[in-house]
């Protein structure tokens, strides 16, 4: 049963962090990269775990993970931890499949790797629930002509790019619904990349929220020191929210 719009709505975060990074070459997974002054799993978790509307924060991490325990944020009351899967929605799904709660809950889950969410994404998917009580996915118009290739490189044709857009996360949803769903559609085969097609795969429509172009996921070696300028400028942004707060108090 979908949980009452007007209910307090119980919210727990999931976080899919048992990727090991292999488009970023790092060496070692890199959602333990340093960014700022944190590692970017780290920033991600801050995000969560800051947001009054988030109850508790579920991790689903390497079955080999030895860094995690290591973060400050390991040991915050919030945080819950589980192994992942081999694919990102086994990792999601053994998230949901350890929860305890015995009301309905909300599930949002957010990719380890897009460390630069900032808090009005989350208010504003949170408050998609009276919109779209089926759930809804934070997503970003596609803005360039988009083109599909060809093996050799070439352009085979132009996609109409009308009513295309890029999936982000967090996506929100039911979590039993969700579960459900998950565990369904990916033994029937269905390529499950994010948890919208879950549900799609399910029949249901979900919501698109327009969210922030900083949500990156961070991917490939050129997208780190974009995520470092997106969080320096929102670090910046929050400073002069925080004087400006002073000054009117004055
Ligand atoms: N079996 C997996 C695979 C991925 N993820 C997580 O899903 C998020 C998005 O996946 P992606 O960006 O593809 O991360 P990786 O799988 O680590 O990257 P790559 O595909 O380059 O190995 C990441 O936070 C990653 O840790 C996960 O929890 N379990
Ligand atoms: C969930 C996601 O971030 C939405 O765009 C994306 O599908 C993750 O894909 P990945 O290949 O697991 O990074």
């Amino acid at each position: 049963m979908t949980p009452s719009p007007m209910d307090k709505q119980h919210t727990l975060a999931i976080v899919p962090a048992a990727g090991i990074g292999a488009r970023m070459g790092a060496g070692f997974p890199k959602q333990y990269l340093q960014l700022g002054d944190q590692t970017i799993i780290g920033q991600t978790l801050d995000r969560l775990l800051s947001h009054p509307g988030i109850d508790a924060v579920v991790v689903a991490l390497h079955p080999d993970d030895v860094w995690f325990t290591k973060l400050p944020q390991a040991t915050h009351a919030k945080i819950r931890t589980v192994i992942g899967g081999k694919e990102r929605a086994d990792s999601v799904l053994a998230a949901l499949d350890s929860l305890t709660e015995s009301q309905d809950v909300w599930a949002l889950v957010h990719d380890a790797a897009r460390p630069c969410l900032h808090h009005d994404d989350i208010d504003t998917l949170l408050a998609s629930r009276d919109t779209f009580p089926q759930g809804a996915i934070l997503a970003m118009p596609v803005r360039d002509t988009m083109k599909r290739a060809k093996a050799n490189g070439e352009i085979e044709q132009t996609v109409c790019r009308d009513n295309l857009w890029h999936a982000l996360t967090p996506q929100m949803f039911p979590a039993k619904a969700l579960a459900d769903n998950i565990r369904n559609a990916t033994a029937a085969g269905a390529v499950v990349t994010d948890e919208a097609s879950a549900m799609e795969w399910a029949g249901v429509h979900p919501g698109l929220v327009s969210g922030r172009a900083d949500n990156i996921k961070v991917t490939h070696p050129d997208d780190l020191p974009l995520a470092e300028l997106f969080i320096q400028a929102q670090s910046q942004s929050s400073d002069v929210t925080k004087l400006k707060t002073e000054e009117s108090q004055q």
